[in-house]
């Protein structure tokens, strides 16, 4: 394991992670447009997002030591993601500048009386990070703890990255999000799936499983770890030992659920990269996206160590 000690004496682990950022731009309106339609909006706001900045951060919020493997625009909000990143102390040495195509983004648009959204991404420069992008990083993925992946990326960067911490006998993460169905091939490289409720009866094709159901036809599909993500009522944690519903933590206040799928796998790999095993890294993992949920935005809400240390001591 590539750790070293910090002042508390606890090791710290090292996370790499593989995936998207973008910049998602919320404008709240009385009601969302309909086709032809221009609406004035009340409030708007530009935040740092993307599944695997969000987890990014959210691993080095906890006290890891995170390597960020990912592409943004040549643009103003390329820049101001990477110094996002450096700001949370992430090593951005592997976060290319894609001088060919813009920073990813999020157009989010909230109905602020019915809470509904509608959402347009264009993944700009997320849809250019490469296999060959993750084999520039291939020595920093063999030495990591783990490695955390999601799907706002092409499915063979994904498959690239999984493939080389696979055969390093490295602990390899994948959040399968958005939805998708995978090839069997690319499941056969994942230690541990984190789906939500949604993500894994679509992965086994099959939207009458439980979720426990659906996590057995993962482990048959060579998944040996699967935690269910199941919004405030906690996970569902399957593998080799049973399977177990870790309760969810109650959230001091709900504000915006935003981005409690990413705290949760962030914090998830920590735990697992620290050497818990799968039970006790998803009590961590659930209390610090109970402690997200009470804060808005995804990274902007992201817990420290000292906050989830806190509420797991009570
Ligand atoms: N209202 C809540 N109160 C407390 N914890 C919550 C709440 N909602 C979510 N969580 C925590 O966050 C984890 C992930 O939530 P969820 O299952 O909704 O994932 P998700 O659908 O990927 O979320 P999102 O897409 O909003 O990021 C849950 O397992 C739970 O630990």
């Amino acid at each position: 394991m590539n750790t070293s000690n910090r002042a508390d004496g606890r090791t710290r682990p090292h996370v790499v992670v593989v995936g998207s950022s973008n910049t998602d731009m919320t404008a709240r309106v009385a009601r969302l447009p309909g086709p032809g339609e221009t609406v004035l909006s009340e409030r708007f706001e530009m935040v740092a997002g993307g599944k695997g900045a969000n987890q990014a951060v959210a691993a080095a919020r906890l006290g890891a030591q995170v390597t960020f493997v990912a592409r943004v625009g040549a643009d103003a909000l390329g820049a101001q993601a990477i110094a996002g990143f450096q700001a949370a102390g992430i090593d951005t040495a592997y976060v290319v500048q894609d001088s060919g195509a813009p920073t990813g983004i999020a157009l989010i648009g909230v109905d602020a009386a019915r809470g509904e959204n509608s959402i347009i991404v264009a993944p700009g420069a997320n849809a250019h990070l490469s296999p060959s992008d993750v084999e520039a990083a291939s020595e920093v993925i063999r030495n990591a703890d783990i490695v955390v992946c999601q799907l706002e990326t092409p499915l063979e960067t994904v498959k690239t990255a999984l493939r080389i911490a696979w055969e390093a006998g490295v602990l390899t993460v994948l959040n399968p999000a958005p939805a998708q169905p995978l090839p069997a091939d690319l499941l056969a490289l994942v230690d541990i799936l984190t789906p939500n409720e949604t993500e894994a009866v679509l992965l086994v094709g099959d939207t009458d499983a439980s979720p426990e159901a659906a996590a057995q036809q993962l482990h048959a599909l060579g998944v040996s770890s699967v935690v269910v993500t199941l919004g405030a009522a906690g996970a569902l944690v399957s593998n080799a030992d049973g399977v177990v519903v870790v309760a969810g933590r109650r959230a001091p206040t709900v504000v915006d659920t935003t981005g409690a799928g990413d705290c949760f796998t962030g914090a998830l790999s920590v735990a697992l990269a620290e050497g818990k095993d799968l039970r006790r890294a998803a009590e961590f993992a659930g209390a610090a996206a109970s402690l997200s949920v009470a804060k808005a935005g995804a990274q902007p809400s992201m817990p420290t160590r000292a906050d989830v240390d806190a509420i797991l001591k009570n």
